[in-house]
């Protein structure tokens, strides 16, 4: 545990030029410090596996640190994406369409920041366009850009609002999320099937009720 230890100090950050550090990513809030390097990451993996009181030494799991810290990369990877990316390319030729987009049932996964555990889900997502349209699936990766950061499911509805409204400038934008959170089914307070849902609206959408009915009622039955 000594050496696990001896890994985490500032001291052996600077002085292993094999492992450097990095800034934080570009996804990361502001004033987030500096990016360990891989070799703590995976020694912090070593000191959990400690403490939940298996022995790291052991065969099955050698390589069980470099696993997860690639998992990790995987499953945080979007903070190092920018969402807007996703939808700088758009598309004008729709001829005078001006009627909602909706993209429904799109699978998501993402962590809380509370427990790091996941919740699980579906997000249906549309937009009333203003002469351009953005590609079908880029919106599925702006959802998969946030949602592979640590989030509350409020704020992972409201990112998705903001970013497309920000970027489309469409007449409105309405998010509705549903997911199960693992930290409430597997552990806690243990309540398996529970779902919870989020909505978010921008523009028409907000101020017209009926517009945001036509987007319920398209979610839930398919007809507007
Ligand atoms: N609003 C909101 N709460 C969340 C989300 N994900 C997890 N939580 C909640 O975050 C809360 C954290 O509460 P705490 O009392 O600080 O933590 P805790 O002792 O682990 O709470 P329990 O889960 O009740 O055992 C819990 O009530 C979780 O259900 C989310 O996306 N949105
Ligand atoms: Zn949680």
């Amino acid at each position: 545990m000594d050496t696990v230890t001896k890994t985490l100090t500032p001291a052996a950050r600077s002085s292993d030029p094999a492992v450097p550090t990095g800034p934080a990513p570009s996804g990361a809030p502001s004033g987030a410090p500096a990016r360990p390097s891989r070799a703590e990451a995976e020694a912090a993996v070593r000191v959990l596996l400690g403490y939940i009181g298996d022995d790291p030494d052991r065969e099955g799991l050698l390589d069980t640190p470099r696993r997860v810290v690639s998992a990790f990369d995987e499953l945080y990877g979007g903070y190092r994406e920018q969402p807007g990316e996703a939808l700088e390319r758009t598309f004008s030729e729709i001829g005078t369409y001006d009627d909602i987009v909706l993209v429904r049932d799109i699978p998501f996964s993402s962590h809380c920041e509370h427990h790091m555990m996941p919740f699980v889900g579906r997000a249906h997502v549309g937009y009333l366009p203003v002469e351009r349209v953005v590609g079908l699936s880029k919106i599925a990766r702006v959802i998969d850009i946030f949602a592979r950061r640590l989030q509350t499911q409020e704020r992972l509805s409201s990112e998705i609002v903001t970013e497309i409204d920000t970027v489309l400038k469409p007449r409105g934008v309405a998010v509705m999320l549903e997911a199960e959170h693992t930290c409430m089914s597997m552990r806690g307070v243990a309540k398996v099937g529970s779902r919870t849902i989020t909505t978010q609206f921008t523009g028409v959408f907000r101020d017209d009720p009926g517009e945001q009915l036509r987007f319920l009622n398209l979610v839930r039955n398919g007809i507007g």
